[in-house]
């Protein structure tokens, strides 16, 4: 058993090395298209402060409370059901989409309440961007997806959004891809470019956070790599809380790790706290296998 174990560490590492090669010359044009501009951009966090959530009264989110940082990857992980997704989603109020949903405690983004009556929905999206398990390109040109969400929020000059779809098209590494395609259809591109797509879409609005929801899972390991490469470029000015169920993925990018169970925080800190100095009983028992 323990020699099937190692030969498939063997196998997974030598995976893991391909990957790296194969993925490398993607991964140095993103570093080198990657230009954000100058990093003015105050530090900002996410304070969550006795968060509860029920859906058709059944107790969903436990008594959560949690501070998330800016230009830095928060990985938040966890078994099936754990309350992972619903917890990302309470983030940016798209928790409100789900019917017979109650939400308890607060939620402060850069010091505002997002659950304050008077706190505006849009803003509040636009502040903190949501990429999904798998890429939701709008049905409309690669040029007018970029551009929906900045002409949502008034914008209309010609050469700015020209602009803008150019330099988000860089930030995530396909603008040599895509650049003679632009007012062509965005659902013509790989899965894997349509991830990145949706992610330029997310980023043109500048928001502070981005929210990613196994926002790989459902990517080749190519494709994978590269967004995982890009959220490594893109902490350098935003915050990103991912929720991933692959540790090595967590073990390769966090910088805080939050482990959840049940509905409950078990456990939160930085990387290195967590993984290697796990200090609650179920942690230790998530991390070494015991269940998943
Ligand atoms: N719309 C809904 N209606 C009813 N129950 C829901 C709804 N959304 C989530 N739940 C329940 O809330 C719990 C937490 O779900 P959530 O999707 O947040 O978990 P998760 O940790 O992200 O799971 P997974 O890793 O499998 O995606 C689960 O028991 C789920 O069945």
């Amino acid at each position: 058993m323990e020699k099937d174990s190692s030969k498939f560490t063997n196998a997974f590492n030598r995976f893991e090395e391909w990957r790296n090669n194969v993925s490398k010359t993607a991964s140095d044009k993103i570093g080198e298209e990657l230009n954000l501009g100058s990093d003015t951009k105050k530090d900002a966090t996410i304070d969550i402060e006795k968060l509860n959530i029920y859906i058709q009264n059944n107790h969903i989110l436990k008594d959560i409370s949690l501070q998330l940082h800016d230009k830095k990857i928060t990985c938040i992980i966890g078994p099936s059901g754990c309350g992972k997704t619903t917890l990302l989603k309470s983030i940016n109020r798209m928790i409100d989409t789900t019917e017979h949903v109650r939400v308890e405690g607060r939620v402060f983004v850069d010091g505002e309440d997002i659950y304050d009556k008077k706190a505006e929905i849009t803003h509040i999206r636009k502040k903190i961007g949501l990429l999904s398990q798998r890429p939701t390109p709008l049905p409309m040109s690669i040029y007018d997806n970029i551009t929906f969400g900045c002409r949502i929020h008034g914008m209309r000059n010609k050469k700015t959004l020209d602009k803008v779809v150019e330099k988000y098209l860089h930030a995530t590494g396909l603008w040599d891809e895509v650049k003679d395609r632009l007012h062509t259809p965005a659902s013509a591109l790989s899965i894997g470019q349509q991830q990145r797509l949706c992610l330029a879409r997310g980023l043109a609005v500048e928001p502070q956070f981005i929210l990613a929801d196994e926002s790989t899972s459902a990517l080749d390991p190519i494709s994978s790599k590269n967004i995982e490469d890009l959220f490594m470029k893109l902490r350098e000015r935003y915050g990103i809380i991912m929720v991933t169920h692959t540790l090595r993925q967590a073990l390769r990018i966090a910088d805080y790790v939050v482990f959840m169970y049940m509905g409950e925080m078990i456990e939160q800190g930085t990387a290195d706290e967590l993984f290697n100095h796990p200090k609650h009983e179920l942690t230790k028992q998530y991390l070494s296998g015991v269940f998943s």
